[in-house]
C-alpha cells in the first residue's frame, strides 16, 4: 500500500447541501499533502469522512487500505487527528491528559514525547481549559505525534497562531516526516505554511478537486513570461488558453504560462511575437500559481 488515504469520487450531502461532489485524491506514503480551497470547499468534510466521523453518501474512501466506513480502534491508533476547536477533556492538566492518552496507544514513544515537550514548552500542570490557543494546539499535537501515527490529519492547525509557535509546530512535523514512512494531510488557508511544509497540493472547489499533484511538478509547468514588443507588433486576437493573466504595460507583455515545455513555448512565442528577441522567463511560487488560477476563476483558495 503506497497510498495512506484514497478518495474515489466521493460525494457527501447534508440535506440539501453538497459538501463533496465527487472528490478524488490520494495521500501517498512519505508525503505532506496540503488540502486547499476557499471557505466551504469541502476540506473539513473530506477529513471527517476519512476518519469515519461522517459516512460518504457515495464513492469510496480508503484509509490505511481499509474502507473508511469500517475503520475502528485498530486503525484509529495509527491515525493522528488534530483540528482547530476540537474537543478535549478540558478539566485535565496537560500531564493528566498525556497520562490518559499513553496507555491507549501501544506505539507511544516516551522519548519522542519528552523531546516534543522540550520543544513545545507546554505548561504541564495547567488544565487544558486554561491554555492559550497555541498551547492547546501544542498539547493536541503532542498527544498525537508521540504515538508516531502512520497518517497525520490536521485541520487548520496553525490558524491564528503566532509565527514562532507555527515554526515550532512545523519543524516538529517535518522532523517526523523525515524519519518515518508516514504521511500527513493538512487542510489550511495558509499558503506560506504550504510552501514550507507540503510536497503535494490538492485544491478543492465546491466539493470537487480542481487541481492535485506534486508541488514541484506543478511549479515546473509554470513560468512567468515577459516579452518586449516593438512598435510594429500587432496584438493577436487570442492567446493560447494556457497563457493566463496576459497584460500589456507599455512595450512589455507579461503573462503566466501554465503548461510550460521549453520548445513548445518557443514555438508559441514565435507565432505570437514573431519580431521580438528572447523573452524573460521566471519560475513562480505556489502562491502566484494559486493567485493566478483564482483570478482566472479556475480555483479559489481563500486567504
Ligand atoms: N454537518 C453539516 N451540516 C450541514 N452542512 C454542512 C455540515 N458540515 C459541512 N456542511 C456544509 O458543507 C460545505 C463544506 O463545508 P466544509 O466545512 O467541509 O468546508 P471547508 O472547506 O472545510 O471550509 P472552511 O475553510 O471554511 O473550514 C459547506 O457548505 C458547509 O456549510
Amino acid at each position: 500500500m503506497s497510498d495512506l488515504l484514497e478518495f474515489e469520487k466521493v460525494k457527501k450531502r447534508f440535506g440539501g447541501v453538497s459538501a463533496l461532489s465527487g472528490a478524488s485524491f490520494t495521500v501517498p506514503k512519505g508525503s505532506v499533502t496540503a488540502l486547499l480551497g476557499a471557505n466551504g470547499a469541502g476540506k473539513s468534510t473530506a477529513l471527517r469522512v476519512a476518519l469515519n466521523l461522517e459516512k460518504p453518501s457515495q464513492g469510496l474512501v480508503r484509509v490505511l487500505g481499509q474502507d473508511s466506513r469500517r475503520i475502528g480502534p485498530v486503525e484509529l491508533r495509527k491515525i493522528g487527528y488534530v483540528a482547530e476547536g476540537m474537543e478535549m477533556p478540558e478539566w485535565m492538566t496537560v500531564d493528566q491528559y498525556l497520562n490518559w492518552c499513553r496507555p491507549l496507544y501501544p506505539d507511544w514513544d516516551r522519548k519522542l514525547e519528552e523531546k516534543l515537550r522540550g520543544i513545545f514548552h507546554v505548561p504541564s500542570n495547567r488544565p487544558l481549559k486554561a491554555l492559550s490557543r497555541g498551547q492547546r494546539m501544542k498539547a493536541a499535537l503532542l498527544s498525537v505525534l508521540s504515538y508516531r501515527p502512520e497518517l497525520l490529519i490536521l485541520d487548520e492547525p496553525f490558524s491564528g497562531l503566532d509565527p514562532l509557535v507555527r515554526d515550532d509546530l512545523t519543524k516538529s512535523i517535518l522532523e517526523l516526516a523525515d524519519q518515518d514512512s508516514w504521511g500527513v494531510v493538512i487542510a489550511t488557508h495558509d499558503i506560506e505554511e504550504v510552501e514550507r511544509l507540503a510536497d503535494r497540493v490538492v485544491v478543492m472547489k465546491l466539493g470537487k478537486v480542481e487541481l492535485a499533484g506534486d508541488r514541484e511538478e506543478l511549479l515546473e509547468k509554470w513560468r512567468r513570461v515577459e516579452v518586449l514588443v516593438t512598435d510594429e507588433w500587432e496584438e493577436p486576437a487570442r492567446y493560447p488558453s494556457e497563457w493566463l493573466n496576459v497584460k500589456r504595460v507599455g512595450m512589455v507583455v507579461r503573462f503566466y504560462e501554465s503548461k510550460y515545455a521549453k520548445e513548445d513555448l518557443g514555438e508559441k512565442l514565435k507565432t505570437h511575437f514573431p519580431l521580438t528577441a528572447d523573452p524573460a522567463l521566471q519560475r513562480v511560487s505556489l502562491r502566484d500559481v494559486l493567485r493566478v488560477l483564482t483570478k482566472a476563476g479556475r480555483v479559489e483558495v481563500g486567504s
